[in-house]
């Protein structure tokens, strides 16, 4: 190919103008970004060539290196990783494939600040070299391709490139870097080590640079003709715990989750027995905001002694983990395994059990150290012995817990509907606002510790809003009575409890469902006028089920009531009104449910009933007030005024 000059896609133009605008206050990550791609390059030429060894050619040992020349003003990244062809450099270097990067470029704001955040959060790979340069050029041959069909590419991001055919030797790339004149601090020896070290000293391959050594006579650093190594090169996880700092996993947790606040907590263990792995998770601190498609990809990268197989090893995960981060290093799967093979393998099902299992052991350690460490002694003069280390370490843990529930704890519960094994763990990591307290942090043993002696259920009601919960007529009973009513205002909440029936041998029991009974803690002397005040209410009863045959599967005199005319409830099993609309409202099937409307035979409305002349508005009042007391909507708003209004004239 002669020499061609090319447009770049529009998109690319953009993206351009603001990598090289909006992140030039951290400016030297784009070397982090250059050694990915060159190291990505190096994982894609090895898993190719695990079918075609030939791709090799003569040089087998992977590796990056990294030069600079003081008076050409170039740095120079080389890779004998996968290369590119001409097509591809074409492809690859001018158009933006990934979904993902269109996705990002249509949230951009404008604001500067703002952007360069989410450019962070993407990763904006090659283009990031044009925050230091003013021309790049790419000169590469692709794996298997002769000498001949090597290709140059030369841009000076702005609008095109230019691309011609070159003799190359070797395998692989070099991303030639032209200066700007304020990126001179690039052309150190010194500096760039320290880069790599910060940023990439997790990359598995050795990144080479050449050696630098003092020379007295000419009073300044001399460059070698010999290589050597500047990062670790193994791969993070694979190295002992206690030689890797906090700050180094933090650091690689940023880098393959594209987040850049550090993680809330992670855990990196060697699973040995019949199915051994490494495994490196990680709890974000923040939810990504896809949080809720359920389609989402799984946070994991499979590795296969230590070649990397995928991203998004969604197989490894169950879908209520979808947000864990992290890394799995097998042993036993085979290299050419595929995503099919993946969901059927008996090795994977055991790697996704011990996954699951640990994240779950970091949630219980969170909640744990939640609360601050308390420093007085206990009520009876008796203080546990806790070292100042652990205190210190449970100080630093505190809040942690509350903060990951905020963000994530709505995923867990679906946890309750699709891991059966892990319920009861995941029963004991939930939490709840309650009547005692409008903060989300009433465990399921909380409740219990406060339960009033006889009391023989855990109480609760979903609905919309807190305040919804919280005003709710069906409560009125159970305050009266001082009895704690946890408040669920999630949507999965409803879904999510009626997989679990009972916590640690106590029914949970929706307030908002069946018949009220309090067993014990209801005085027989209530319970007697209320069957009397029914008695006696029941004609008034049979004319009000005749008048809202349509709309109430039954009208019943309740207890439940104290300041409220009435309410609905549903029969214990059938979907609450609440869930109905929900489902309706995501415009999904819900079974037509129809509640029963319980009524309170003390209330003054519900007294003027009997002898009334607008029996039949005053019944449909009272049933439309009670479902807009939760939160719904009449059938007919129109009749539901006009009835108010014909009353209050
Ligand atoms: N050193 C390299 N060797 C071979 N191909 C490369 C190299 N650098 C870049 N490429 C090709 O160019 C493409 C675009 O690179 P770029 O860094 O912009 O995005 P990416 O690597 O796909 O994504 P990201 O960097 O956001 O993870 C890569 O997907 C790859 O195909």
């Amino acid at each position: 190919m002669s020499k061609q000059t090319l447009n770049f896609q529009a998109e690319v133009a953009q993206l351009l103008h603001l990598v090289t605008h909006s992140l030039y206050s951290n400016k030297e990550i784009f070397l982090r970004e250059l050694i990915s791609n060159a190291s990505d390059a190096c994982d894609k030429l090895r898993f190719e060539a695990l079918d075609q060894a030939s791709l090799y050619e003569d040089a087998p040992n992977l590796e990056v290196r990294v030069a600079f020349d003081k008076d050409a003003r170039t740095l120079t990244i080389t890779d004998n990783g996968i290369g590119m062809s001409q097509a591809e450099a074409v492809e690859h270097l001018g158009t933006i494939a990934k979904s993902g990067t269109k996705d990002f470029m249509g949230r951009l704001s404008g604001d500067q600040k703002k952007d360069a955040q989410l450019i962070g959060q993407f990763g904006v790979g090659f283009y990031s070299g044009f925050i230091v340069a003013d021309r790049i050029t790419v000169e590469s041959r692709r794996a298997g391709l002769p000498a001949a069909e090597g290709v140059r590419w030369v841009s000076a991001g702005t609008g095109d490139f230019e691309v011609e055919t070159i003799e190359r030797a070797a395998r692989g790339t070099s991303v030639i870097l032209h200066l700007r004149e304020d990126a001179t601090e690039y052309l150190s020896h010194w500096k760039l080590q320290q880069i790599i070290g910060k940023y990439s000293d997790h990359i598995s391959l050795p990144i080479l640079m050449q050696k630098e050594t003092w020379d007295a006579e000419k009073s300044e650093y001399v460059t070698q003709d010999e290589w050597e190594a500047v990062n670790s090169a193994s791969a993070l996880w694979t190295r002992p715990k206690k030689d890797i700092s906090g700050e180094q996993y933090v650091e690689f947790y940023k880098v393959i989750s594209y987040d850049q606040e550090a993680p809330l907590a992670w855990s990196h263990n060697r699973v040995e027995g019949s199915t051994e792995y490494t495994q490196l998770l990680y709890i974000p601190a923040k939810a990504p905001a896809d949080l809720w498609n359920r389609d989402r990809k799984a946070g994991i990268k499979l590795y296969v002694k230590r070649v990397f197989i995928m991203d998004e090893a969604d197989a490894l995960m169950p879908a209520y983990l979808r947000w864990v981060k992290g890394v799995v290093d097998s042993a036993d799967l085979p290299l050419n395994v595929s995503r099919e093979l993946l969901q059927e393998s008996r090795d994977v099902k055991a790697i996704r059990e011990g996954n699951t299992r640990r994240v779950l052991a970091m949630l219980e350690d969170l909640a744990r150290k939640d609360k601050a460490p308390e420093t007085a002694e206990g009520q009876d003069g008796v203080t546990d012995v806790v070292s100042e280390e652990d205190k210190a370490e449970q100080a630093q843990d505190a809040g942690k817990y509350t903060a990951f529930y905020a963000e994530f704890g709505a995923a867990l519960k679906e946890g309750l509907g699709e891991d059966f094994a892990n319920r009861e763990k995941l029963a004991k990591l939930l939490r709840f606002a309650s009547t005692q307290s409008d903060a989300v942090s009433v465990s399921f043993a909380d409740y219990k510790a406060r339960m009033k002696d006889g009391q023989k259920a855990i109480y609760y009601i979903t609905a919309d809003t807190l305040a919804a919960a919280k005003n709710s007529p069906q409560l009125e009973l159970f305050r009266k009575k001082g009895i704690e009513v946890l408040l669920m205002t999630d949507r999965v909440d409803e879904w999510a409890l009626s997989f679990l029936p009972e916590f640690d041998g106590t029914p949970l029991q929706s307030v908002a469902k069946g018949a009220v009974d309090l067993g014990e803690l209801q005085d027989e002397d209530e319970k007697k006028a209320a069957e009397q005040a029914a008695e006696s209410f029941k004609p008034v009863l049979e004319k009000l089920k005749a008048s809202l045959k349509d709309k109430a599967k039954d009208v019943r005199v309740t207890t439940r009531l104290v300041d409220s005319p009435a309410c609905l409830v549903v029969e214990d099993g059938d979907y609450s009104t609440q869930l109905a609309r929900l489902l309706k409202s995501a415009g999904q099937k819900a079974p037509e449910v129809q509640p029963i409307l319980e009524v309170n035979a003390e209330h003054p409305l519900v007294k003027k009933l009997d002898g009334s002349s607008h029996f039949d508005d005053l019944a449909h009042i009272l049933f439309d007030q009670a479902l807009l007391a939760e939160g719904g909507l009449p059938d007919d708003p129109a009749a539901y005024v006009r009835r108010v209004n014909a009353l209050l004239a």
